[in-house]
C-alpha cells in the first residue's frame, strides 16, 4: 500500500442552513498515531468524524483519506471507502436491537460486502471479553458490555482507522480508564489508527491531542 497519511484535511469548512459549523485548518492523521479531537459540545467533532468518514462532504476544503478525495469519489466511492477502511464506534452505538450480538458483527460484514468470517467474529467476542455473550439480544446487556460490542463491530472489517465519538464522557473515572484502555488495546490488537472526539479532558493524560476545535462563539462568523 502507498505511503501516504491516513487522513489529511485542509482549510474544511461545512455549516449548517447560514451557521458555521465545522472549521479546520489543517488536520493530519498518520498510522499508528493514535489521538484526540478535543473540544466542547457543539464544536463541530461529530460533523469532523462524519467528513473523515465520508457520512458527509463538507461544503468546503480539501480532505483526503488514504490519499483518495472524498470530494471527488462520489457517494458510491465514499460508501466503498468507509466499507474498507472505516470503523465508528458512535456516541449512541447504534447497535441493531433485533438481532445478537454476533448478528450484529455478521451485519457489519454483510453491508461492507464482505463474507461471513465467524473466526473472526467469535475471535474478537473473546477479545472484548463476550465469547458467552455471542446469541444475546444488545437490550440483555449492560451498557459496557454494549460498548464492547460496538468496539467489536467497528473493528470487524479490519478498518484502517478507529474513530470513537464520546465514548467516556458519562462515565466515572474508574469507567473512563476501562473505556480507553478497551479502545486502545483493541487498536493496537487490530493495527488500526484511533481517533477520539471528545470533550472529556481527562483524555489528554491518556492520549496527544491532534486537534483542538473552538466553542462555536469564538469562530469567525
Ligand atoms: N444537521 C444539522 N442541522 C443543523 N445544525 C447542526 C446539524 N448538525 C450539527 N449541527 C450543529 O452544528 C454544531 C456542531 O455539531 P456537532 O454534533 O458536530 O458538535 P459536537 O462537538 O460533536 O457536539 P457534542 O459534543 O455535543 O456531541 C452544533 O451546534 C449542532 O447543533
Amino acid at each position: 500500500m502507498p505511503d501516504h497519511d491516513l487522513a489529511e484535511l485542509t482549510d474544511v469548512v461545512h455549516h449548517a442552513g447560514s451557521r458555521r459549523i465545522l472549521e479546520v485548518s489543517k488536520l493530519t492523521l498518520a498510522r499508528g498515531r493514535h489521538g484526540l479531537l478535543l473540544g466542547p459540545s457543539g464544536s463541530g467533532k461529530t460533523t469532523l468524524l462524519h467528513a473523515l468518514a465520508g457520512l458527509l462532504v463538507p461544503d468546503q476544503g480539501s480532505l483526503l483519506l488514504l490519499g483518495n478525495d472524498l470530494r471527488s469519489i462520489g457517494d458510491v466511492g465514499r460508501d466503498r471507502l468507509r466499507a474498507d477502511h472505516v470503523g465508528i464506534v458512535f456516541q449512541q452505538l447504534h447497535l441493531i436491537a433485533a438481532v445478537s450480538v454476533a448478528d450484529n458483527l455478521r451485519l457489519a460484514r454483510r453491508l461492507a460486502g464482505k463474507g461471513p468470517d465467524e473466526q473472526a467474529i467469535m475471535d474478537l467476542l473473546a477479545r472484548v471479553g463476550l465469547a458467552d455473550r455471542a446469541g444475546t439480544l444488545p437490550a440483555d446487556l449492560s451498557q459496557g458490555e454494549r460498548q464492547r460490542v460496538a468496539v467489536a463491530r467497528a473493528l470487524v472489517n479490519q478498518p484502517s482507522l478507529l474513530l470513537a465519538d464520546e465514548p467516556t464522557s458519562a462515565l466515572d473515572d474508574a469507567n473512563c480508564d476501562a473505556v480507553i484502555d478497551l479502545l486502545l488495546e483493541q487498536a493496537d490488537l487490530s493495527g488500526v489508527t484511533l481517533l477520539v472526539a471528545t470533550h472529556d479532558r481527562r483524555l489528554t493524560a491518556r492520549l496527544p491531542v491532534l486537534l483542538e476545535l473552538a466553542r462555536p462563539v469564538e469562530r469567525a462568523a
